[in-house]
């Protein structure tokens, strides 16, 4: 089975457009697991325009599913992830500035530093993932890390696929069998949505979760979020 974790950034961003709580994240965040989702995912960025480093700490008590911080590991992320203990932390190498993850670690140039930021998260019982490119070397050198999961960054996919270039997810599915092969689990996301997440489940073997944001509440819009849920749990099923 593949999990679905809700990405809910642009509840926050919504939030903090006015100032206020409306809508409230923790509110939202129940609402979403009692729909189904089976884990909630944020990515608190340094200049805290979605996510703050306080809500984090509001949602930990409440969450039942599996909670899932993303981020760079600078030290006040760092820090944060272990205060908060969360289920699963996804490290990702993005810039400051960064509009929205565009890139993968370089496991190669990495190694060291990933091993011991690794180390510490698994010291501390939370599971680790590396978001990264759909890249055999990536993945072969992702090994070295320690880390327990890959998150395999998706854009690229999403892109070709809505061209109509469904050979794009071959080398996703070729990563996930090498990833698998190692002993390393296979998570997804980045631009995954209703009209492309069926055909990458079917293709790419033993997929364990997928996070989705963007699509995923933008479809709610017109759907509402409890049918736009359902509607990603029936096609992950199997
Ligand atoms: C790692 C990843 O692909 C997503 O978490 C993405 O970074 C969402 O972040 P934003 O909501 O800030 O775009
Ligand atoms: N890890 C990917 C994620 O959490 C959501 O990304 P997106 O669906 O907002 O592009």
């Amino acid at each position: 089975m593949t999990k679905l974790s809700v990405n809910i950034n642009k509840i926050a961003t919504l939030r903090n457009a006015r100032g206020g709580d409306v809508p409230n994240l923790v509110q939202v965040t129940k609402d979403i697991e009692s729909f189904g989702a089976q884990g909630i995912t944020v990515h608190p960025r340094p200049d805290e325009r979605h996510i703050r480093y306080q809500d984090v700490f509001d949602l930990k008590p409440i969450i039942t599913t599996e909670f899932n911080i993303e981020g760079n590991p600078i030290p006040k992320f760092i820090d944060l992830v272990l205060k908060s203990k969360p289920d699963q932390v996804t490290l990702v190498p993005d810039a400051v500035d960064a509009i929205t993850s565009n890139a993968g670690w370089d496991t190669v140039k990495n190694r060291g530093f990933l091993q011991e930021v690794i180390t510490e998260f698994k010291n501390n019982g939370i599971r680790t993932s590396i978001f990264v490119d759909p890249s055999l070397k990536m993945i072969e050198n992702a090994v070295h890390t320690g880390t327990d999961r890959i998150e395999l960054y998706t854009e690229a996919y999403a892109e070709e696929f809505a061209k109509g270039n469904k050979e794009a997810v071959k080398i996703y599915a070729d990563c996930a069998k090498l990833a698998t092969k190692f002993g390393i689990g296979v998570n997804a996301g980045h631009d995954l949505s209703l009209d492309n997440i069926q055909y990458f489940k079917e293709q790419v073997p033993d997929l364990l979760e997928v996070s989705i944001g963007h699509a995923l509440i933008s479809e709610a819009l017109y759907l509402g979020l409890e049918t736009t849920i359902k509607k990603y749990l029936k096609l992950l099923q199997a």
